[in-house]
């Protein structure tokens, strides 16, 4: 699909980069937008051409929230029955790193996908919360669980019950954001950080995102033992020979991505 509508999609060299495209909205996640970015983040997942995908969005915000005028008349049935937000059950499924490139507002559901990004990378302009409260509902694409595991009990129920926002220095310290650069740096750091991840063994990268991902979900010893397991898997691909060999040869690997 390439008549993408809310989105737009660009491939370059092996990053995947997908920008969110609904500036006048401050890219506000509706329906569509949540189709098409599914749809466009499985598409390069599904790419062996693509090591590493980045997300932003247009204008002066990344995303201001799910959108708001789409939801305002819904009632329980109907936001039972459609499963709202189910969708991005499939983004999460995502084996190939993605970086959040975040400059301006990061709100509501805009803070969630960040969150369900790998890594956030941060403009200084960027602002992150979860304002929900202010609207009578509360987190619903998972940011009462991210935002918690990310910067724990205290600082989460500081944010998500009186909706403050935080700038990306108190993010950064706070352990959200992995670095914060000048505003108009953001999006070519975060597609460096692809590049150097794109550069990489695929299945190695694929695997050690896995693994960290299975802290979130795992008590400590059965995330220690899976990362055990994993790691022995590694030495079932051709880049693990690869990658030691030129270690030991003095020289830099050439991964195959086998
Ligand atoms: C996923 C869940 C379940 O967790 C729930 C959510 O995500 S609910 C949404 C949470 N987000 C918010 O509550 C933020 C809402 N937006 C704002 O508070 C402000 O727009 C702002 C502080 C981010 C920026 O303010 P300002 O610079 O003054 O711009 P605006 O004039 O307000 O906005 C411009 C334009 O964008 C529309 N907009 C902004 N956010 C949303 C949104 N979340 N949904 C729908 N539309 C949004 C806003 O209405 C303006 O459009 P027009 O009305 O002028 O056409």
């Amino acid at each position: 699909m390439t008549d993408w509508k809310t989105i737009t999609v660009e491939r370059r060299d092996r990053v995947g980069l997908i920008t969110l495209n609904r500036p006048d909205a401050l890219n506000a996640l509706n329906l569509e937008l949540m189709r098409e970015l599914v749809a466009a983040a499985s598409d390069l997942d599904a790419d062996t051409g693509i090591g590493a995908i980045v997300i932003t969005g247009a204008g002066k915000a990344f995303a201001a929230g799910a959108d708001i005028k789409e939801m305002v008349d819904n009632d329980y049935v109907e936001m039972y029955a459609a499963d709202w937000f189910s969708g991005w059950s499939r983004f999460t499924a995502v084996r190939t790193p993605i970086i959040a490139a975040v400059s301006g507002y990061a709100l509501g559901g805009g803070c969630e996908l960040a969150m369900m990004c790998d890594i956030i990378i941060a403009g200084d302009t960027a602002k992150f919360g979860q304002p929900e409260i202010k609207l009578g509902v509360i987190p619903g694409m998972g940011g009462s669980q991210r935002l918690t595991r990310a910067i724990g009990k205290a600082r989460a129920m500081d944010l998500i019950l009186t909706g403050r926002t935080m700038d990306a220095v108190e993010a950064e310290r706070a352990g959200l954001v992995s670095r914060v650069v000048p505003a108009d740096a953001v999006l070519d750091e975060a597609m460096s950080t692809a590049a150097t991840i794109g550069s990489l063994s695929l299945p190695i990268t694929m695997m050690a995102k896995e693994v960290v991902n299975a802290a979130y979900e795992t008590m400590l010893e059965s995330g220690i033992r899976f990362e055990r397991r994993v790691f022995h898997a590694t030495f079932a691909t051709e880049d693990q020979k690869e990658g030691m060999s030129a270690f030991v040869e003095k020289r830099d690997p050439e991964f195959k991505n086998r």
